[in-house]
């Protein structure tokens, strides 16, 4: 089996992300880089992560009017990234335009909602639906819009992945049996994940917050 876990480094510092990297790189697929990376790092330290040798996954949300979303998708497009997100909730227009501008090789997936959010959240941001129906209505619309696949909790990936038979599903907030939630709120274990269709696994915390971050990772792997 290829190895489906993408490890989430979340720090701003480049060295931790590298020496993270060398760390687990034998144990994971590949790496995912955010926000806060990002903006600490900028490209230099993407460059410097995707040295050494792992798919990068830049987790980035671009959520903006069309056509600023896709003179940011050009801007990286020089680090070919093997993932990059958008946020569907920006729209078709916005998602057609993303992948338009995006690079041949890159996958772009549209988070539809956040596996921090339950359903009395997405109530108080004004939807009155579940995270299921909504999960249900964006994934239709990125599919709509020629995007790759979506960003969605485990909860929801056996339903999108019936309804988008070659649809490419990250599924984030995995906790292994007994893990800590901390700020997610629709977790599931990666086993589960896997068993209803995940394409790819993010993990983070579980991981990188482990006395071991390879036998963590390590671990995890064995129960795939
Ligand atoms: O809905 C989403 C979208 C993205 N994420 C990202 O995944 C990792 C999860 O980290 P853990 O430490 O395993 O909780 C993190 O980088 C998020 O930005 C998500 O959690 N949920």
């Amino acid at each position: 089996m290829t190895n489906p876990i993408f490890v989430a480094i979340d720090t701003p510092y480049l060295e931790d992300a590298l020496e993270l990297t060398r760390r687990i790189k034998g144990q994971v697929g590949g790496v995912k880089l955010g926000l806060e990376f990002f903006c600490a790092n900028g490209h230099h330290g993407v460059h410097e992560v995707q040295k050494l040798g792992l798919p990068i996954f830049l987790d980035l949300k671009l959520h903006d009017i069309p056509n600023t979303v896709a003179k940011a998708m050009q801007a990286i497009n020089l680090l070919e990234p093997a993932i990059v997100t958008i946020h569907a909730a920006g729209g078709r227009a916005m998602m057609e335009d993303a992948k338009a501008a995006a690079g041949l090789h890159t996958k772009v997936v549209a988070v539809t909602v956040l596996t921090s959010l339950d359903n009395h959240d997405l109530n108080r941001v004004g939807v009155p639906d579940s995270p299921e129906l909504q999960v249900a209505r964006l994934a239709a619309l990125a599919q709509e819009a020629g995007l790759d696949g979506i960003v969605c909790s485990g909860h929801e990936v056996k339903a999108a992945k019936t309804a988008w038979k070659d649809g490419f599903f990250v599924v984030p907030g995995l906790r292994p049996a007994g893990g800590t939630a901390a700020d997610q709120k629709r977790t599931v274990t990666p086993r589960h994940a896997r068993d209803d269709g995940a394409s790819i696994l993010v993990i983070g915390r579980p991981i990188t917050k482990a006395e071991s971050p390879d036998d963590a990772a390590r671990a995890i792997m064995g129960t795939l």
